[in-house]
């Protein structure tokens, strides 16, 4: 069949994935097929992990690894070697990621990052994939989808913490004030270089940053791109509590795992009592903010800026 476009994501994706299988006989795929389920169901029950192919009516993701274990669901990121920057089909995955995690069973869900960055905020390249309209429908697109993404974290219903394993730009951090709880280790570094690229703040920061550190802190990280350690961080609020990077995961995990026997019903209901004023609040900012980002991205001042970058000109 023809290669679908490139935003019929999952299509591609597909498409993509029975390429590159190349010439295996349907046999053969079918046995691999066999195998790899059978596999799957011979495994630990307590601990099962989404992987490409399981017929199990669950997600395949290419850029996350979503297990879930003890009561909470872990998202991680998973494309270490681009230092975990989010791609386009990066954002439908976390976004399909999020939905699968508030409809099931565990009661705490748990964001983090798969090697030396937690994340590297927007991939700069995803602006180079422009549509037939051109760069002003790519701009509108991305505007959708980035209300949809922060729309996402806005509305999720369960306690939702954020281990942050290595340094976190750009929009992993303004949507940390979404987050319910943020662990971090020593390692992790803080840092919303909007200005730097032409761009303007996202993920509902605009709104979150001033209340939760005050406005003056706000505008050192949103306009001056004030790159932040752990321990800065979490002094002016974002972050709950700071590890050190040699004991970070066993210490959170022991802490999440206590946390995810707490009754699941009144975490939620609590989680709504302390959110649901703000929500409709939240997702004016989320709309407004991402309308005009979506001017932002047309500006020369961010083009210049993201040509830079992928032309190894600039770095942070
Ligand atoms: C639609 C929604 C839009 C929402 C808007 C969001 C706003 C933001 O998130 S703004 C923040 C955007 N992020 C950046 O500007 C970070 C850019 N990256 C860097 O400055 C450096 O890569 C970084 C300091 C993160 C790490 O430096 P190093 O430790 O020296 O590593 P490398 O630069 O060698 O990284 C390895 C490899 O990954 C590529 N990379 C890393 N981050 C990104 C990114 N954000 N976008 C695209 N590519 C990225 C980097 O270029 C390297 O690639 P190769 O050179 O090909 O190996």
């Amino acid at each position: 069949m023809p290669k679908p476009g490139v935003f019929d994501f999952i299509n591609k994706a597909k498409w993509d994935a029975w390429n590159a299988l190349g010439s295996l006989p349907k046999e053969t795929a079918r046995q691999n097929y066999v195998d790899l389920v059978s596999s799957l169901t011979s495994s630990s029950e307590s601990s099962t992990q989404v992987k490409p192919g399981a017929d199990r009516g669950q997600q395949e993701y290419e850029n996350l690894v979503v297990t879930s274990e003890d009561g909470i669901t872990k998202i991680m990121f998973n494309r270490p070697t681009r230092k975990n920057a989010i791609s386009t089909q990066m954002y439908q995955e976390i976004m399909l990621a999020l939905k699968a995690a508030s409809k099931d069973d565990s009661t705490i869900t748990v964001v983090t990052g798969n090697g030396d960055y937690y994340c590297s905020g927007n991939d700069l390249a995803n602006f180079t994939d422009i549509p037939p309209g051109g760069v002003e429908e790519k701009a509108k697109q991305s505007a959708i989808m980035l209300r949809d993404f922060v729309g996402t974290f806005i509305d999720f219903p369960k306690p939702l913490v954020a281990v942050v394993n290595g340094p976190a730009v750009g929009i992993s951090v303004t949507i940390l004030g979404l987050f319910d709880a943020v662990y971090a280790s020593d390692r992790a570094t803080f840092h919303t270089p909007f200005s730097h690229l032409g761009l303007s703040p996202e993920g509902c920061a605009s709104y979150t940053f001033p209340k939760i550190m005050g406005p003056a802190k706000a505008t050192e990280m949103l306009i001056f791109g004030k790159k932040l350690t752990a321990g800065e961080a979490c002094a002016q609020g974002l972050v709950t509590e700071v590890f050190p990077d040699s004991t970070f995961q066993k210490e959170v995990w022991t802490r999440l795992k206590a946390y995810s026997k707490l009754p699941p019903n009144s975490m939620r209901i609590s989680k709504q009592v302390i959110r649901n004023m703000e929500k409709e609040k939240l997702h004016a900012v989320n709309a407004e903010e991402s309308s005009v980002l979506q001017e932002r991205w047309l500006s020369d001042e961010c083009i210049n800026a993201t040509m830079n970058f992928l032309s190894k000109k600039a770095k942070l």
